[in-house]
C-alpha cells in the first residue's frame, strides 16, 4: 500500500468515435489519447484525429501516442488534433531531446517494464521528458502497447522516480483501484481494457472504468 498525495487522474487512450470521447469527458478524464501508429487498430488519420479533438475542452488535455515518430508525423499531429502532449513508445532519450526542442511540447516517455532493471531506463529521460509512462514490455513482435498485458506492480516498490510519472499497462474496471492503493499512482492510463474488441472501445467500459478512479 502506498501513500497518495492527492486523488489519482485518468488517460482514456485509443478513442476514435465522438460517443467514446465524450464519454471519457463526461466521466471525469484528465488526458484522452490519440493513437497515431499505423500498425495499431487504433490508428487514426490526421482528419479523424482533428474532428475529435474540437469535442476536447481546455481542462482535458489531448496526448497523441506514438512509436518512435519522424519529426513529419509530429509536427502534423499536433497541428490536427492539438495536442497538448506527446507520449513516446520506443524512442531513444537523444531523439526526444530533439523533439523537445523542436516541437516545445510536453513530452511522456513510455518505459516498457517486465523486470526491476528495466525501470532504471527511466533515469536516462530525466531532463528530456516531463512524465515517465510505466507500461508493460509486450511480446517481442507485437504492438508495443495496446495489448492489455501488465507488469508487477510491486517493482515499482522503493523505486526512485526522477519525473512525475503515470502506470499504465493492462488496466481495467476491476483492477484499477488495486493498482492506485498499490502503487500510488497520481495518473493511470487504460486503452484495451475498455473495448469489446482490439480498437472499438465501449462507452460503458470507459464510464466504469472512470467511476473506479474516481472511488479509488
Ligand atoms: O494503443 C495502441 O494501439 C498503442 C500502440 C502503440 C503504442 C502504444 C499503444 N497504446 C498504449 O499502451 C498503453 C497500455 O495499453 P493497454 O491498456 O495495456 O491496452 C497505453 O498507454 C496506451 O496509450
Amino acid at each position: 500500500m502506498r501513500p497518495r498525495s492527492s486523488k489519482t487522474t485518468a488517460k482514456t487512450c485509443g478513442l476514435s468515435t465522438p460517443e467514446t470521447v465524450d464519454a471519457a469527458i463526461g466521466g471525469g478524464a484528465s488526458h484522452i489519447g490519440f493513437v497515431f501508429f499505423p500498425r495499431s487498430p487504433r490508428n487514426l488519420s490526421f482528419d479523424q484525429a482533428a474532428g475529435l479533438a474540437v469535442r476536447v475542452p481546455s481542462h482535458v488535455k489531448r496526448v497523441g501516442v506514438f512509436v518512435d515518430p519522424d519529426d513529419a508525423l509530429i509536427e502534423q499531429a499536433i497541428g490536427a488534433a492539438r495536442l497538448d502532449a506527446v507520449q513516446l513508445h520506443k524512442t531513444a532519450p537523444d531523439r526526444i531531446a530533439h523533439l523537445r526542442s523542436a516541437f516545445h511540447t510536453e513530452i511522456w516517455a513510455a518505459i516498457a517494464v517486465k523486470t526491476r532493471a528495466d525501470l532504471d531506463a527511466a533515469h536516462h529521460y530525466a531532463g528530456v521528458a516531463e512524465r515517465i509512462l510505466y507500461d508493460a514490455k509486450t511480446p517481442e513482435g507485437a504492438l508495443p502497447g495496446g495489448m492489455g498485458v501488465r507488469f508487477d506492480w510491486t517493482l515499482l516498490d522503493g523505486f526512485r522516480h526522477p519525473l512525475p510519472w503515470a502506470l499504465s499497462g493492462g488496466l481495467h474496471t476491476d483492477n484499477v483501484g488495486e493498482a492506485i492503493r498499490r502503487t500510488g499512482a497520481s495518473l493511470v492510463d487504460a486503452s484495451s481494457g475498455l473495448e469489446t474488441e482490439p480498437g472499438v472501445k465501449s462507452v460503458d467500459k470507459i464510464t466504469s472504468f472512470l467511476q473506479a478512479v474516481a472511488a479509488s
